[in-house]
């Protein structure tokens, strides 16, 4: 892929620093640099240049008072065979706060080198052509996927498994386009043969099934990068959270006899079956004048109403609730070792402190989270890539239209060809850069 041309040549020769590492004490830390500075750095920090993606030990210096800061693993990756596709270097350095703050101190001494910001090597990547924008977004999910289907589908992602698809739904429109253009470019104006038009349409009809297929996923991928919401409602003293605390193993919300226990909204990450599900405790509902308590109960009430699936909890001893969500629900009775389910009770019978019906609940949710969710194999991973696509399938709908003069059906497959090229970054790029590497972490 040919490097980019955009208007960031400026900030590209400053060398960019990061921890790459998390800000945590850790055995090692690592530090990432990109730029034309990075052999410079080497060789004033750590007296010589390391031979290329090699390691070596060094001792590292301050330039300035010439004591040594630390024993470390430095690398040099010389450009454009590099992951920035410029020059960088990378120091293993021991991972203690004050040694970390050590060696970037005297590495942001050295003149034009700053710190990067939120995903900057990655952006530089993708100006250098290394990557291109889904396959990078694919980075950014990897280092984010906390459960094992998140990580399937940033890997295939990053491997371009959407960018593969959309490069060869390009590839048949440009020939289409290409078809098209010459028939005008010899015929006079009213005198195209039709049977071109005939002959390209059903081409690019199987494109549009192909990319309408793509966007008929019930929008797995978004929803696997996001997690599953589970909202656990019901009546004071329902058992909502210690239900809460059972499922995720730990005492995470206070549990007292006293209704009207939990106000705030409780949110937490569970990963079930490599399946991200977000449980969320909320507050009793029930009619008070409690301002603290109604504040809660609003909150609970608007996180019902957007959740993937609603918990409705009763017991025997908590007041009867609303039957209906405007989410999926499913019921749960609750304290089934004080008192058994009504045999007409629609639903599942659980008790947290007995830990009855938990594993059969626990399946309930992966169920619904596999369908909502998927298997990590969706292709569009994100509303942009949505939004991409389908001004693409807009288009080509439009350019498939019986007796539509070649002239309008050319300009058709162009404007879907700029939508695609939107998906890999190829097109109309300055205006999102910001938007997409933003999101990224320091040092990617
Ligand atoms: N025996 C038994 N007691 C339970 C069970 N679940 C909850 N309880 C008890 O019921 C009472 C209320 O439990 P909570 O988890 O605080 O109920 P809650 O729905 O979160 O209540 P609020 O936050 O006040 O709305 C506590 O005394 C719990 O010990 C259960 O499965 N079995
Ligand atoms: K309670
Ligand atoms: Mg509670």
């Amino acid at each position: 892929m040919a490097s980019r041309d955009l208007n960031e040549n400026a900030a590209a020769r400053e060398t960019i620093l990061a921890l790459a590492t998390g800000p945590v004490r850790s055995a090692v830390a690592i530090l990432r640099l990109s730029g034309p500075a990075s052999r410079f750095v080497l060789e004033t920090i750590a007296g010589t240049c390391p031979d290329p993606r090699r390691a070596s030990l060094r001792h590292l210096r301050s330039p300035t008072t010439n004591e040594i800061l630390d024993h470390a693993l430095v690398f040099w990756f010389p450009g454009p065979g590099s992951f920035s596709g410029e020059d960088m270097a990378e120091f293993h350095v021991h991972g203690g706060t004050a040694v970390i703050g050590a060696v970037i101190a005297a590495i942001l001494d050295i003149p034009r080198c700053r710190l990067a910001e939120p995903g900057e090597f990655s952006r530089r990547a993708f100006l250098a052509g290394r990557l291109d924008l889904s396959e990078a977004e694919g980075i950014a999910d990897l280092v984010d996927a906390e459960t094992e289907l998140q990580r399937r589908q940033a890997l295939r992602q990053m491997d371009g498994a959407l960018s593969t698809a959309v490069q060869g739904w390009r590839d048949r429109l440009v020939d289409c386009l290409a078809e098209v253009e010459a028939e005008l470019d010899f015929s006079d104006e009213g005198d195209v043969p039709d049977h071109l038009a005939d002959a390209v349409r059903p081409r690019v009809a199987a494109v549009r099934c192909e990319i309408a297929a793509a966007l008929a996923d019930g929008r797995r991928g978004e929803r696997l990068r996001q997690g599953f919401t589970v909202v656990i409602a019901g009546a004071p003293n329902a058992g909502k959270s210690t239900l809460f605390n059972r499922l995720l193993q730990r005492e995470a919300a206070i549990v007292t006899a006293i209704p009207g226990t939990t106000r705030d909204v409780l949110e937490t990450s569970l990963d079930i079956d490599g399946l991200p599900v977000i449980l969320i405790d909320t507050a009793g509902l029930r009619s008070t004048e409690d301002v603290v308590e109604k504040e809660g109960i609003r909150r609970a009430l608007l996180r019902a109403e957007g959740a993937d699936l609603v918990l409705a909890l009763e017991a025997f001893d908590s007041p009867p609730q609303p039957s209906s969500w405007a989410a999926p629900t499913l019921r749960l009775w609750t304290k089934s070792d004080l008192r058994q389910a009504p045999d007409a009770f629609e639903g599942l019978a659980v008790s947290s402190t007995a830990g009855e019906g938990i594993a059969e609940l626990l399946d309930a949710i992966a169920d619904r989270a596999r369908e909502a969710l998927g298997n990590g194999a969706a292709l569009v991973t994100r509303e942009r890539h949505r939004e991409a696509l389908v001004t693409a399938l807009a288009a080509l709908d439009r350019g498939v239209e019986l007796d539509k003069p070649p002239e309008l059906f050319a300009e058709d497959l162009r404007l879907a060809l700029r939508g695609l090229g939107r998906v890999t970054g190829h097109v109309g790029v300055e205006d999102i850069l910001d938007r997409v590497f933003s999101s990224f972490c320091i040092g990617k």
